[in-house]
């Protein structure tokens, strides 16, 4: 949903950080060039993927290093591979803005996906730097670029995130990936020697920090629609992922007859075409329940699942398999609508399989809640983005667009640590987690030109 707001178009500042030549030059030029070349840095040959201290993550953090200390940012690399690039203030005791994303990618992945947040927050510090206000400071800056955002090899997502947030339980070190390998052995692989104490050290204390923001592509046609470079974010959709396991008799392609089969993978296509229906047709399915009150159609903004993996066992034409294992990526606006989704697919999920007379486990790999933004830090961006594009051609008339996010963002843990807020930036047709991923040039500018004039409000004052 997309709220128009009413904003006082604020004067046009002369432009005391350097001059448009300045600001282009990093803003835009070096900011697009770095987002290609970390494009670049990929575990496959053919196709832009990086996962959790994967060894193009490695270079990558390296990458981003290198630029973060270009932007006079002191470095350093946390116990769960997190990047950070911090800047002190004239009042050493005032509390940190910290300012990220993930440099992560999901498989077959876009190049600005993550990128662009780390790299247009490295660049709006590079241009207060070069403009010598990084000695004038009345908060310290931390950027941060976080290891694990979409979660693509342990099924978790926000390991980076949710261990700066206080919020990620140590178990998390023994989860495993598909064959085998833990959260830990890729961490002391990488030279991380993560023990309990060590991850323990991770957390940063809430009182040391101001709040923090984030910019990011929208992943979706709001902004183009609207005809507008950036917009700031209201909330995140709340989001839960499972696996579900149907297991059934393995056996002969040829001999076995139909009537006699517990064939997992038929079952399992009727559960994901079960999925689909509950959330194309929620009301259906939710007030047929004795009972049950169906839940309020509202409620059920930005509903939408996903089964993105399947496996089968042993995967051979002439077997019938005997296990099918499938994931389930489900979000929603409104948690209790999301759990009541979830909680009529499992019901179903049950009879359908008694009926095949297959076995089938569902496993929680992850839930996070709807996110709401800070109003305070919502409306300093607003008031940035007017300042930005002032002196652009997309001048804003009277309004910032303000919308939901359907996509899941560090943003989302980081509110359980501090205050949060987003800047969203358009992308060409809202196309995302595919190599079809594209944002112009200008909008990566007009990005950092807003996400400058925030530092400058926030953190220059
Ligand atoms: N911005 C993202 O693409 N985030 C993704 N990752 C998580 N964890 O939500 C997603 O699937 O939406
Ligand atoms: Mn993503
Ligand atoms: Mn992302």
């Amino acid at each position: 949903s997309v709220i128009l707001c009413e904003e006082n178009l604020s004067d046009t500042e002369s432009e005391e950080i350097g001059g448009e030549e300045l600001s282009m030059d990093i803003l835009r030029d070096e900011a697009v060039a770095r987002i290609y070349q970390l494009g670049k840095v990929s575990d496959a040959d053919s196709y832009l993927a990086r996962t959790f201290l994967s060894s193009a993550s490695m270079k990558a953090m390296n990458l981003i290093q290198n630029w973060m200390e270009d932007a006079g940012l002191k470095t350093w690399v946390d116990y769960m591979g997190n990047i950070h690039g911090r800047t002190e203030a004239k009042n050493s005791s005032a509390e940190a803005l910290l300012i990220g994303s993930h440099l992560d990618t999901v498989i077959d992945a876009g190049i600005f996906d993550g990128s662009l947040g780390i790299i247009c927050a490295i660049s709006a510090v590079k241009a207060l730097k070069v403009s010598g206000k990084l000695g004038e400071l009345s908060r310290p800056i931390e950027v941060i670029a976080f290891s694990d955002e979409e979660g693509v090899r342990f099924q978790t997502t926000f390991l980076g995130s949710a261990a700066m947030a206080g919020i990620l339980p140590v178990s998390v070190l023994n989860i495993t990936d598909k064959s085998g390998v833990t959260v830990q052995d890729v961490l002391w692989t990488n030279s991380f020697k993560t023990t309990e104490e060590a991850f323990a050290k991770v957390q940063y204390d809430p009182e040391s920090v101001f709040g923090y923001v984030e910019v990011h592509i929208e992943q979706g046609p709001v902004l183009e629609s609207l005809g507008y470079p950036l917009g700031v974010v209201k909330g995140i959709a709340g989001q839960t992922r499972l696996k579900v396991m149907v297991e059934g008799s393995q056996g002969h392609a040829g001999t076995v007859p139909m009537f006699m089969r517990r064939d997992p993978m038929v079952a399992a296509s009727d559960l994901i075409i079960l999925l689909e229906g509950l959330c194309k047709h929620p009301q259906r399915y939710l007030s047929y329940d004795d009972g049950c009150e169906g839940v309020p159609t509202e409620s059920l903004a930005g509903l939408v699942c996903t089964v993105g993996e399947i496996s089968c066992w042993p995967s051979a034409s002439n077997v019938i398999p005997g296990k099918v294992n499938f994931t389930v990526d489900i979000r929603a606006m409104d948690d209790s609508s999301r759990e009541a989704i979830i909680a009529e697919f499992s019901k179903r999920v049950r009879h359908i399989c008694r009926n095949r007379m297959v076995n089938c486990s569902i496993e929680h790999k992850h839930d996070a809640k709807a996110t709401h933004c800070s109003k305070e830090l919502s409306s300093e961006l607003i008031q940035a983005v007017h300042s930005a594009m002032s002196g652009t051609p997309w001048r804003m008339k009277e309004e910032v667009a303000v919308l939901m996010s359907g996509a899941g963002h560090d943003a989302m843990a980081m509110s359980h640590l501090t205050r949060v807020g987003m800047l969203f930036v358009r992308c060409r047709g809202g196309i995302s987690h595919s190599s079809d991923e594209h944002v112009l040039e200008d909008d990566v500018w007009v990005a950092g030109l807003a996400l400058l004039q925030f530092l400058k409000k926030v953190a220059l004052n």
